[in-house]
């Protein structure tokens, strides 16, 4: 069955999965009110186009971090694929290859890493950490990310202990079935958990500087004052995000978040954004304000669960022919056209 929008392909994911998935996939922190705020903040800006600019050729690629997206939308992180598909990561990934974009492996995935990458060949991999408080194990996880070929390594600093998710208290869910596991986890003949600690703070992140010549990406960054403190860590690029809605409640919509980070940053460093990406208008209002390139967390689900890796590949196409649709509309022939001026608030 074709399917036209993202929307449709939430629906087709949540008839297949288990509900209990279901709601850890689709569900956050609290009583969601930054999962709901991330899509309407998009829903709530208006495009102003312009017209007859004579912007006949389009061209949406990015390079980012040495990397190159052939559209400005990446793979977020998110954990568990294989609870929505068996082949998991490695459809994933593949399906990102064929899109020619980025994928974050999540540092919680089922396949390990150097899996993923032998199962999508030509695939441009950046991997997602959370930093462990046994840096030893970290850096073993870093070795494993940079044998796999990653380019990137994108720290998420939003999350000093697990979100409350009232859905996964109320389903029980609370970790993996039997037959599965964060595969990067693995040490020797055990697994083991991934730590959230409050008591990680900047030098972490500087000894992880010290530890790889791979660029760094710091995820989570809602504060302009923490984008500023983080340029003076040598970092590569920001991820303006709210975890998605998934660990605290109630910060603001990840795009309302954007405009103050991007004057915090000054143009030192890319700024990257999720959260509520689900059009190509969304994209094109998120790159107006700044954002080098967004990123998706469900909607990539949504399609891996739907089907497989020709699920995700569908979404992806979907969101780039939008995104190529939109920026005709709009008068422009690439990214770099879009400014400010074009986002009007309230739409
Ligand atoms: C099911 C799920 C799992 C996630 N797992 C991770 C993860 O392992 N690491 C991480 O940094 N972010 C994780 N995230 C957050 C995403 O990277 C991203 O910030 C968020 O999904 C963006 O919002 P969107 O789903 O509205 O696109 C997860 C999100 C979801 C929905
Ligand atoms: C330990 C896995 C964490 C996954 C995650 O970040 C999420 O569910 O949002």
């Amino acid at each position: 069955m074709e399917r036209w929008t993202l929307r449709e392909f939430e629906a087709a994911a949540r008839e297949r999965l288990d509900p209990a998935h279901y709601d850890y996939f689709a569900g956050g922190a609290g009583d969601e009110i930054t999962v709901r705020a991330n899509e309407a903040a998009f829903a709530r800006l208006g495009l102003l186009p312009r017209v007859l600019r004579g912007a006949a050729k389009l061209q949406t690629g990015v390079t980012l971090l040495g990397s190159r997206a052939a559209m400005p939308v990446l793979v977020a992180p998110t954990a568990f694929h294989r609870l929505a598909d068996p082949e998991g990561e490695r459809a994933t990934a593949r399906a990102a290859a064929a899109a020619e974009t980025i994928m974050i492996v999540s540092m919680a995935s089922t396949v390990a890493v150097g899996d993923v990458a032998a199962a999508a060949p030509g695939a441009e991999l950046w991997f997602q950490l959370y930093l462990q408080p046994d840096e030893s194990f970290t850096e073993t996880v870093v070795r494993r990310a940079e044998a796999a070929g990653c380019r990137a390594l994108v720290v998420t600093a939003d999350s000093p202990v697990h979100g409350r998710r009232e859905r996964d208290l109320r389903n029980g869910f609370l970790d993996l079935p039997e037959h599965l596991c964060c595969e990067n986890m693995r040490d020797g003949d055990r697994v083991r958990p991934i730590v959230m600690s409050p008591e990680l703070s900047w030098r972490h992140l500087d000894r992880l500087r010290e530890m790889t010549s791979l660029p760094i990406v710091v995820k989570g960054v809602a504060h302009p004052e923490d984008a500023r403190i983080a340029l003076d860590h040598g970092i590569s690029a920001i991820m303006v995000s709210n975890h998605g809605g998934r660990q605290l409640d109630t910060v603001p919509a990840a795009v309302d978040l954007l405009p103050d980070i991007v004057a915090a940053v000054g143009g030192a460093v890319p700024v990257l954004l999720d959260g509520g990406v689900r059009r190509g208008t969304d994209v094109l209002k998120a790159l107006a304000l700044g954002a080098a390139a967004v990123a998706v967390g469900r909607p990539v689900i949504w399609g891996l669960a739907a089907g497989g890796e020709r699920g995700v590949a569908s979404v992806l196409a979907l969101l780039r022919a939008e995104v190529e649709q939109a920026l005709t509309l709009c008068g422009c022939a690439c990214l770099a056209d879009l400014d400010a001026g074009m986002v009007r608030r309230p739409c």
